[in-house]
């Protein structure tokens, strides 16, 4: 059997990492913590030749950089000039320059320093400009011809990083444009401090429920986002709240529970305040089991259908708002409920409990014959049974499009 690590890979071993640095507090964090996690970063610093400030700011950060151990390049760019739509030029320059770079020195992977707010303020600015599945965020994987981008930061705040930096004793330059209220992502960062934690709460929310829509429409694992939310990503936690305000609980709770109407201001208020497990409008709120995060974090999940479906055609069930039902076999006479409780921990592989009991099962009478999403199945004829989505299952999931 291999043995495990080592943790810090032989630089021989495995092509570099690149980390993208602009001196600033993310992308100096961001090389901080990657170089106590792996040997073999190339740090790439790029010089956009816009400010008098900049050779020497760049300088500056790669001293900073080596003195981590980080081998750095500055790349500087000759050609940008000031003027109409300098911060997009910058940009596309910038990558242009990084991924150039990456490839001479045969980097897979390049590491940015987008964090928790940016993510944040990305969704803001999507929803402002009114698109939809953008609402998501930035992927913290995105994969081009050139290089794989890697943002492992964004589930950490701007002000985490800041402080990891103070202990460690790191210095940082704020970019000046950064308080230019000519840039979109300045004029949104400024909404949002001003609106306060009620408003980034909700865009959170609003970013997580767009992500299990889209998901909804890709593949099954979407059954588990659609029917149960877990509130225990660190998100909250990063905006300094156990759970979400109530804004952005009750969307949540649309999107699971999939009511036709918000539930009350009141009702979420209320649920929210006294911090312990409660139903409403369709949704559940429980405690998480998990060892890891106990104390903290908090599930919503679907509450399991009151409904049974009798099948009495052949085809053409529709259960729980959410799924269809197709199989080959003759079925009429069985029944279509939640799956329910007391399926063994091994038979739902790894599945929770919370969420099996929101999944739709074939019954015969009393008997659970068949759980497709859990590959369970007591009869050899109901073998390929299998539920999709329902066509309307974006009106089914819980005003996902409609939540504001
Ligand atoms: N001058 C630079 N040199 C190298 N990397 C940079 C530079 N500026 C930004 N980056 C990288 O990009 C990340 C995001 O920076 P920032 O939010 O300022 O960029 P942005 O213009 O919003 O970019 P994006 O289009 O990627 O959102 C930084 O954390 C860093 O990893």
């Amino acid at each position: 059997m291999a043995r495990l690590g080592p943790w810090l890979p032989d630089v021989s071993d495995v092509p570099p990492a690149a980390l993208a640095v602009s001196g600033g507090g993310d992308s100096l964090a961001l090389a901080w913590l990657a170089s106590r996690w792996r040997r073999g970063l190339q740090a790439f610093i790029v010089d956009h030749g816009l400010r008098p400030d900049s050779a020497q700011e760049a300088v500056e950060a790669a001293e900073r950089l080596e003195a981590m151990g980080i081998s750095t390049r500055i790349l500087t760019l000759h050609t940008l000039r000031a003027g109409p739509g300098v911060a997009d030029r910058a940009r596309d320059a910038r990558y242009a320059a990084l991924f150039a770079a990456c490839r001479e020195s045969g980097c897979v992977d390049l590491l940015l320093g987008h964090q928790a707010d940016d993510q944040i303020e990305t969704i803001a600015m999507r929803r402002a400009r009114g698109e939809g599945f953008g609402l998501s965020g930035m992927a913290w994987i995105t994969e081009t011809p050139d290089v794989r981008l890697v943002r492992p930061l964004l589930g950490v705040s701007r002000a985490a990083l800041r402080e990891t930096l103070r202990h460690a004793g790191v210095a940082w330059v704020d970019d000046p444009s950064n308080d230019d209220l000519r840039a979109e992502r300045v004029r949104v960062r400024r909404t949002l401090l001003e609106g306060g934690e009620t408003l980034k709460a909700e865009l959170f929310a609003l970013g997580r429920i767009s992500g299990i829509a889209r998901a909804a429409h890709e593949d099954a694992c979407a059954t588990e986002l659609a029917s149960m939310v877990s509130l225990s990503a660190g998100g909250w936690a990063t905006l300094g709240h156990d759970l979400p305000g109530d804004a952005a609980l009750a969307a949540l709770i649309r999107c699971v529970g999939a009511g036709a109407y918000p539930p009350s201001a009141d009702a979420v208020a209320a649920l929210r305040r006294r911090g312990r497990a409660g139903t409403l409008a369709g949704a559940r709120l429980l405690r998480a089991r998990t060892a890891a995060a106990a104390g903290q974090s908090w599930v919503l999940a679907r509450e399991p259908a009151a409904m049974d479906g009798r099948i009495e055609a052949r085809d053409g069930v529709v259960w729980d708002r959410r799924f269809v039902l197709h199989c080959d076999a003759d079925m009429v006479g069985l029944r279509v409920g939640a799956a329910s409780m007391g399926i063994d921990r091994r038979a739902r592989g790894g599945v929770a409990a919370a969420l099996c009991e929101t999944l739709p099962a074939l019954w015969r009478g009393e008997q659970r014959v068949c759980v497709p999403y859990l590959g369970i199945c007591e009869e050899e004829a109901l073998v390929g049974a299998e539920f999709s989505f329902a066509p309307n299952v974006a009106a089914a999931s819980g005003g996902v499009w409609g939540v504001s």
